[in-house]
């Protein structure tokens, strides 16, 4: 995909309802890539770990911070990328990469997310300007009602950060408010083809159900910042970072090895927005 760029009217999108979906964002070759890691890179499973949902249900996870030269790091590096969350994001200091991760929503018993909002969590790690950062969700593998896709609640990111706590291990958005949204703004079950994306807001709410199906939802969920936006309870200092771009081709023309330890993973006792 060369030359790729988002459209003001995309932008003006994003910035009304809180979200924007990119279909065909990463091609059918890169997407075959990025499942082969997905799928077998021995040090993606070995820095797995499980989070539960309220009714036991877990999904699976790996997180890490700095993006290297293998073929995720080289997609989260990505012109394509790097300028699309640029238009995005509030702000005009350098880009940054907080985070990634791998979401992996087993068959039967990938388990639910509460209604939160991203920036529940980023709150507690002190980040202060919300709109200064983005999640972008890639799906590696088709996500639909049956396999528990993603749902939004439309322009929901203009409420400003709503009151969170715990629910199970997970952080969830006050169910008062989620209540009175409900009966005001639409909910939209964000359905992925693989390759798409979805970009969206720290304060967008969003949940999901449960993978009953039999097919596998996977996604990669990656989180950008500007280098102004400094954290002041993050011990990662990957978030101000500048981002150097790589070509979008690397993913497909770089020699690109396995995801390396050097990529420092997230050990779930670490992470200071589960605290
Ligand atoms: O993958 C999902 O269903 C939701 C994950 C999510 O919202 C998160 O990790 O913050
Ligand atoms: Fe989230």
């Amino acid at each position: 995909m060369a030359n790729f760029k988002l459209t003001p009217s995309q932008a003006a999108a994003y910035e009304k309802d809180g979200y924007l979906i990119v279909r065909n964002f990463i091609s059918s070759e890169e997407l075959h890539k990025l499942q082969e890691v997905a799928f077998s890179d021995g040090n993606m499973h070995k820095h797995a770990f499980d989070l539960n949902d309220q009714s036991g249900k877990k999904t699976k996870l790996t997180l890490w911070y700095s993006p290297g030269n293998d073929v995720y790091g080289l997609l989260t590096k990505s012109k394509r990328m790097v300028d699309a969350v640029n238009l995005l994001m509030e702000g005009d200091s350098s880009v940054c990469h907080f985070h990634s991760k791998l979401m992996q929503k087993e068959p039967k018993v990938g388990g639910a997310w509460e209604w939160h909002q991203d920036y529940g969590y980023w709150y507690k790690n002190e980040f202060l300007f919300p709109s200064q950062m983005i999640s972008v969700m890639i799906a590696i593998t088709d996500a639909n009602k049956e396999n528990g896709c993603l749902q939004v609640i439309k322009e929901t990111h203009k409420m400003g950060r709503i009151e969170h706590g715990f629910s199970g291990e997970q952080v969830g958005a006050s169910q008062h408010y989620v209540d009175l949204v409900l009966k005001t703004k639409e909910l939209v079950f964000v359905e992925l083809k693989a390759g798409d994306a979805l970009f969206f807001h720290p304060n967008l709410l969003h949940r999901s159900e449960a993978n009953l199906s039999d097919s596998p939802r996977w996604s990669l969920i990656s989180v950008y910042n500007r280098s102004e936006n400094v954290p002041y309870n993050e011990p990662s200092q990957s978030s101000t970072i500048p981002l150097t771009a790589v070509p979008d081709e690397a993913l497909l023309e770089w020699e690109s090895g396995d995801i390396s330890d050097a990529a420092n993973f997230l050990r779930k006792e670490k992470d200071e927005a589960l605290k």
